[in-house]
């Protein structure tokens, strides 16, 4: 695994260790890397700008993910197409481009559930799906269907906001049997979206979500639930809330999705409010950058260095250096936040804002591996004295997501292309400071 810090020699890692003499690595015990898992609808984006009016036509609602019916994709496919409007396509979903970025941030093993064509051939979208993820996506675990695999018509109007037509094809057919329960258990970490529950007729994903949860639950792992779109939430926000309360416990959304589910257009507030449904919030908020929101024990609570900052919650960072941990786990909890404006005040151009926030979540959730890995290969190590969710400091998991949603920002494509340069693998002060 590629770490994402080394910060103090107390926590001096292993797969550094050289000898002195020769340089050569001298670490020859196995080192056992943890794992995490996320369940999708296997999507390939179809990406195209166009104008309002085609949305109109198409009877689509602006900036949210809405299914069409496959005669309405077929007929915007090739609206599209006979207008030349197709700038790319490439795999797509929330949570494939989560766990692919995982994979591609750490340099180690995700596991994906979802369906995949059982007849690919050369060029169709189960073909690409398969070409544009990263090869550390183990993918032995789809389910193989008879049919085609999801499309997400990726509508980019005149103001860059982007809405999602979904054609489902055979992505909502994963079945219960196929969700191992080893494979969950032993997981640091089971990650969906809310998507899971747009399923109708045969759809039978809903209830594999559910099954994979009940385990992930029953073994206490850490169930992440990205929200997907705000539109959804909006639907029953009171169902929404029951449910993350009793079977997440990290939360991964949007300023809009948050006031969906909350009832607030402050993010800061917003991710107050969901700390009582949950352990951990992520809340990103486009150019604002974005937030945490956790908890910690009074007696491990660490202040932060940087100066506390003014908001709807006065000085809320105060204690940002604390590392969080479940509510449970906790004494005598205290919830800490954080904030982080947008990296280097955002790219210069913005290539595209799809799955900015996604890529901020699979840098948590690297961090959330990080931890399990450190306590896996240093055994007795004093930095798990106390059972915290991640390896790092609330503050710093900010940062470091909000430098990956900035490379999201610098490409086309949701996923990405490589992992961040070198010299920012550990995320030392002195480099986060400039
Ligand atoms: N216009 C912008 N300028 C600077 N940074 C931005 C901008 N938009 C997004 N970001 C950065 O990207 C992060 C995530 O963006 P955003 O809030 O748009 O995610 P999102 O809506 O969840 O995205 P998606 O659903 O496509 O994954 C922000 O927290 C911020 O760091
Ligand atoms: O209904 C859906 N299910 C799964 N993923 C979706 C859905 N709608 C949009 N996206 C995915 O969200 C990503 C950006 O965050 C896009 O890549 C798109 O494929």
């Amino acid at each position: 695994m590629r770490f994402p810090g080394r910060r103090k020699h107390r926590h001096y890692f292993p797969i550094d260790k050289k000898d002195p003499l020769t340089h050569k690595l001298t670490n020859t015990v196995q080192l056992e890397h943890p794992y995490v898992v996320g369940l999708d609808q296997t999507i390939v984006d179809i990406e195209a700008n166009v104008c309002s009016s085609v949305l109109e036509q198409f009877n689509l609602k602006k900036g949210l993910s809405q299914l069409v019916d496959s005669a309405t994709a077929e007929s915007l496919y090739n609206y599209l197409v006979e207008h030349d409007l197709i700038n790319v396509q490439y795999a797509g979903g929330t949570i494939g481009n989560t766990m692919h970025n995982y994979s591609v941030l750490a340099d180690d093993r995700s596991v994906l559930y979802g369906v995949m064509s059982q007849n690919i051939s050369v060029g169709n979208y189960a073909y690409q799906y398969l070409c544009n993820t990263s090869s550390k996506v183990d993918l032995q675990h789809l389910q193989p269907v008879d049919g085609p695999i999801g499309r997400g018509f990726t509508l980019i109007t005149e103001e860059g906001e982007r809405t999602f037509a979904i054609d489902s094809g055979m992505m909502n057919r994963l079945s219960p049997d196929f969700i191992n329960e080893d494979m969950i258990k032993n997981a640091s970490a089971f990650v969906l979206s809310a998507y899971f529950t747009r399923c109708s007729g045969e759809d039978t994903l809903d209830k594999a979500s559910l099954k994979a949860i009940e385990y992930a639950n029953k073994h206490g792992v850490p169930v992440v639930l990205t929200l997907g779109t705000r539109f959804m939430i909006d639907e029953r926000p009171q169902w929404w809330r029951e449910f993350i309360q009793e079977h997440v416990q990290i939360l991964a959304m949007n300023e809009e999705e948050a006031d969906a589910l909350v009832g607030t257009k402050d993010p800061l507030i917003a991710a107050d409010k969901a700390l009582e449904l949950v352990d951990m919030v992520l809340c990103t908020a486009g150019p604002e950058g974005l937030y945490m929101a956790g908890y910690t024990d009074e007696k491990f609570k660490r202040k932060s260095e940087r100066e506390y900052l003014p908001g709807s919650i006065p000085e809320f960072n105060k204690y940002e250096f604390s590392r969080p941990l479940r509510k449970a786990e906790c004494e005598e909890p205290i919830k800490i936040y954080s904030h982080i404006a947008p990296y280097l005040g955002g790219p210069e151009t913005i290539k595209n804002t799809n799955g900015a926030g996604d890529g901020a979540l699979a840098a948590l959730l690297h961090d959330i591996s990080s931890n399990d890995f450190h306590k896996l290969n240093v055994k007795g190590s004093s930095k798990h004295l106390l059972p915290a969710l991640t390896y790092s400091s609330l503050s710093q998991i900010c940062k470091y997501a909000n430098r990956v949603s900035f490379e999201v920002l610098t490409q086309n494509s949701p996923r990405l292309s490589k992992g961040l340069p070198e010299r920012e693998d550990s995320l030392e002060h002195a480099y986060w400071e400039k």
